[in-house]
């Protein structure tokens, strides 16, 4: 079973489509990209994976979006629980006005986790897992803002990783940053592939070529092209393809 199965999904702002009838299939732990010129629907498609749409009011979304093969807007679906097990990090680091472990041990204290020892140890295995263990394990105190932003967007990953999620959501997530501390985030997700199943959404073709196993490419919508990052980069079937991975144009 995939990751994330998707049929036929086409989610539309009011009468808008953004999303145009997608049929994509999500393998387990691995990483896809989704590239494509701005406006193309990869956030609205990356937003929809966790609903984080379902607060936008008039967002319409028909077709099927499973995950580990539940349908995830069925009435039934807890948001709390999709949430927990799809987790998302954004384009602009965002750790909470609160001290480095409290970040951490936010979402497992939300699930109900109130032992310290074992808050100690996930804050521990979760810092760690983000590579940003040793920079900061004499400063789990401090405030979460006095980090860098790379620092503050791998803090951000740990968080999510912190309660234990199944899919990890990536949107832009390297946009902000500079060049040195996007490459420590890549090579950090590239070790994540081998625990999580990891969606990003990049403008940067290069970092898709680098980064991903499999890669999507969208144009107004729709779906054009998906298949492994090398064939989709070296050798292309669609024309609109090449020319985009050309930079002939978005
Ligand atoms: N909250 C919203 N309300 C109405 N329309 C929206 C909303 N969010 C996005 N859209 C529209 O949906 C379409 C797809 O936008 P989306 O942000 O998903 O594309 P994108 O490919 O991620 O773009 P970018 O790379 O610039 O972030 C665009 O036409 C956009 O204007």
């Amino acid at each position: 079973m995939s990751a994330i199965e998707m049929k036929d999904l086409i989610v539309s702002y009011g009468q808008q489509p953004a999303v145009k009838s997608v049929t994509m299939d999500v393998p387990k732990q691995s990483i896809t990209a989704f590239i494509g010129p701005s406006g193309c629907g990869k956030s609205t498609l990356l937003r929809t994976i966790n609903r984080m749409n379902d607060s936008i009011a008039d967002v319409n979304i028909t077709g099927s979006i499973r995950i580990m093969g539940h349908e995830i807007y069925d009435d039934q679906i807890s948001v709390e629980m999709l949430r927990k097990r799809v987790g998302m990090v954004f384009q602009q680091p965002n750790p909470f006005p609160k001290s480095i472990y409290d970040n951490i041990a936010y979402g497992p204290r939300l699930h109900g986790i109130t032992k310290k020892a074992e808050l100690d140890q996930i804050v521990e295995s979760s810092l760690k897992s983000a590579v940003l263990w040793d920079e900061v394990k004499d400063l789990l105190k401090k405030p979460a803002l006095q980090l860098s932003g790379g620092q503050q967007q791998r803090l951000c990953i740990a968080r999510a990783l912190a309660v234990n999620p199944d899919i990890l959501l990536m949107d832009e997530s390297t946009a902000a940053l500079d060049p040195l501390s996007t490459l420590k985030i890549e090579e950090l997700v590239k070790t994540l592939r081998h625990t999580y199943t990891i969606v990003m959404v990049t403008h940067n073709l290069h970092q898709a070529a680098r980064v991903s196993d499999q890669c999507g490419f969208f144009l107004n919508g729709e779906l054009v092209e998906y298949d492994q990052t090398e064939k989709l980069f070296r050798n292309p079937e669609d024309e609109r393809t090449e020319r985009y991975i050309e930079g002939r144009f978005g």
